[in-house]
């Protein structure tokens, strides 16, 4: 059901998103949102910096929506621009991963169906979803910080894959990831965790700590499959440290979220999550949040979103 009057809404588009495979996606969105007579701001800028920048100061206008059209990265800037606020996320997702709004139920890999969906969403009420807050220093200033996620954050092994992807230059396209991944299973070594969960202190060896709110990363690699998006609960998946051969065995079950019937795989619950290791720099919704430690809050109901509420039980 459409919305029965006009709206105003922002849209950020990020042109670049899936290699730049999706560049007609936000022009699209805006001129069908215009069409239905609703006041659009269209947001392109030449780098994220800008995006996030204009993006504050759109919203600080108290628009109905802003609209995010991208990937999960998209989505971090979405995040971290209306979390705590009233207004509601819209997400049409162009990206490579696009794990959140796989999470939210919003059609992937068709354009029409997603902006269908989304003019739909604006005529209802939004979901309201948690969010996770992350507590960290500021990687340039040392100055204390805040970054808020959505989806899942990453503090082990393939947070450094992503951080390795993000130094080489080339290839350019997907392939960069694999070239940063055989790079890295080379050098596989347990990281050295201090985790506390809600209060309660590990000192542990592992391969891996990842902490979902919603269910996948990377293109749907279900790392945290059983995770709702608003029961107010991290899961909190802990991968004791691998061989190379065991990483390769355990891995490809992660498209299922199979891996969690391996003995070396754990997941916990928490509100409240402390993560301390050398070395590793924490990734949320594919995005550099900056070195650990990093401590995360649970923030119940922060996240109004345009998707249709979840049929499953929150028990
Ligand atoms: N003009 C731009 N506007 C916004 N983001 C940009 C721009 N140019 C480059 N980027 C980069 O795009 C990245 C975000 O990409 P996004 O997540 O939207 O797509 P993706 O990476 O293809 O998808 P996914 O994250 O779902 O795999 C950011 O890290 C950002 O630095």
């Amino acid at each position: 059901m459409p919305a029965k009057k006009p709206l105003s809404i922002v849209v950020a588009i990020n042109p670049t998103a899936s290699f730049g495979k999706g560049r007609e996606v936000g022009p699209a969105v805006v001129a069908t949102l215009r069409a239905l007579g609703h006041e659009v701001t269209s947001l392109t800028e030449p780098d994220f910096e800008q995006l996030v920048a204009a993006g504050r100061r759109a919203v600080a206008a108290k628009p109905d929506a802003l609209v995010v059209v991208g990937g999960d990265g998209m989505v971090s800037l979405g995040t971290n621009l209306v979390a705590k606020t009233r207004v509601p996320l819209g997400i049409v997702p162009s990206g490579t991963g696009n794990d959140m709004a796989r999470g939210l139920g919003i059609p992937i890999g068709n354009t029409e169906a997603a902006i269908e969906y989304l003019v739909d969403a604006l005529g209802r009420p939004p979901r309201i979803i948690d969010a996770g807050l992350v507590h960290h220093e500021n990687d340039e200033t040392g100055e204390p910080t805040t970054t808020w996620f959505a989806c899942v954050l990453s503090a082990g092994f393939d947070a450094i894959v992503n951080e390795r992807a993000n130094i080489l230059r080339h290839p350019k396209g997907p392939s960069r990831y694999l070239l940063a991944l055989g790079i890295e299973l080379v050098k596989l070594r347990p990281i050295r965790y201090r985790l506390v969960l809600d209060g309660v202190e590990t000192v542990t060896e592992a391969a891996l700590v990842s902490v979902g709110n919603n269910i996948s990363l990377g293109g749907g690699m279900k790392v945290t499959p059983n995770a709702i998006l608003d029961d107010g609960l991290f899961d909190v998946l802990v991968v004791q440290p691998l061989s190379r051969t065991a990483f390769l065995r355990v891995f490809p079950r992660v498209f299922k979220g199979e891996h969690l019937s391996d003995p070396r795989v754990a997941v916990h619950r928490a509100r409240r999550v402390v993560i301390e290791a050398e070395g590793v720099v924490a990734y949320a919704d594919g995005e550099r949040v900056g070195p650990l430690p990093i401590d995360i809050e649970m923030m119940p109901g922060a996240l109004r979103v345009l998707a249709a509420e979840s049929t499953e039980s929150t028990v």
